[in-house]
């Protein structure tokens, strides 16, 4: 793990670019007995952007939380950087949670805590530093995510849906993770707040050879941001592939959420 944000700068490709850093095999599960996911399979690759997509209820946060390990999984294999998280040591399993960054929907920061706070909750969990090197660490956090320094002394409530979003954004990368999951990250954002935070994530792939796999219902994300599209319908992947190969796709659901209306014109100023 490197931290202060000193990862190289993605520039070519290279063959660890090739590298698998998650993957889910015929993953199963239900509640009680109902089937949610049914023999999912699903990979993502370093340096991506994966959007994940699918109609409300399909089980988008079912499967988040499945890899994360915070819901059960009846069967099915679920590898993170290669390693079978079920069959990890404890060991193994912290390190590999250290190289994961979480923003989950709505930000769920805590309420009682300011932002640089905030960001130091996985510091405090699985770093022992003094607390002039995590104020330094957070801080550079801050500024990571383009939240004027003052926002840091902020509570939540004091800040924008934007800037609540940007500080879950810092918290998730306190670590200086590998992968990070977005679950909905741009949802109640207005418009330009949302373009701005897609930017945002774009560019700290860019720079920190970060992983993104991103739950999202926005059309401009997965057509701006996303480097590949997988949807999850009938309890599986369905499609997956760029947007060009989502465009083409003869799938109903797929065809009617990436060539009704709205994606026509989205498509059509992605083009231009
Ligand atoms: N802990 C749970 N116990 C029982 N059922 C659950 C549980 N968690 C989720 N479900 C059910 O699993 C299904 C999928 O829910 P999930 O939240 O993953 O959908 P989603 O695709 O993320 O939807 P949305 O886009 O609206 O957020 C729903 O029918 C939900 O009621």
């Amino acid at each position: 793990m490197a931290l202060l944000g000193t990862k190289p700068t993605r520039t070519t490709q290279t063959a660890e670019e090739d590298e698998i850093v998650l993957s889910a095999h015929d993953v199963t599960v239900s509640f009680a007995d109902k089937v949610i996911l049914d023999k999912l399979s699903l990979h993502i690759r370093r340096g991506e952007i994966l959007g994940f997509v699918g109609a409300s209820g399909a089980g988008k946060s079912v499967l988040l939380r499945t890899i994360l390990g915070l819901v059960h999984k009846q069967s099915g294999t679920i590898k993170l950087f290669g390693v079978d998280v079920e069959k990890a040591s404890e060991r193994e399993r912290l390190r590999i949670d250290m190289r994961l960054g979480v923003l989950f929907q709505h930000g769920a920061l805590f309420s009682a805590l300011t932002v640089l706070e905030n960001v130091q909750v996985p510091m405090r969990e699985y770093l022992d530093l003094p607390k002039k090197l995590m104020d330094e660490l957070a801080m550079l956090k801050v500024e990571l995510v383009g939240l004027p320094p003052d926002a840091a002394q902020k509570f939540p409530s004091e800040l924008s849906g934007g800037m609540i979003k940007r500080a879950a954004l810092a918290r998730a990368l306190a670590l200086d993770p590998d992968i990070v999951f977005l679950d909905e990250p741009t949802s109640g954002l207005d418009p330009i707040s949302a373009a701005e935070f897609d930017e945002l994530v774009v560019k700290l792939r860019d720079t920190m050879d970060l992983t993104v796999y991103m739950v999202t219902h926005d059309l401009d994300t997965l057509f701006t941001a996303c480097d590949r599209v997988a949807v999850l319908g009938k309890k599986k992947v369905l499609v997956e592939g760029t947007i060009d190969d989502m465009l083409k796709s003869e799938e109903p659901w797929v065809k009617s959420y990436f060539r009704g209306k709205r994606a026509r014109q989205l498509d059509l100023a992605a083009r231009e």
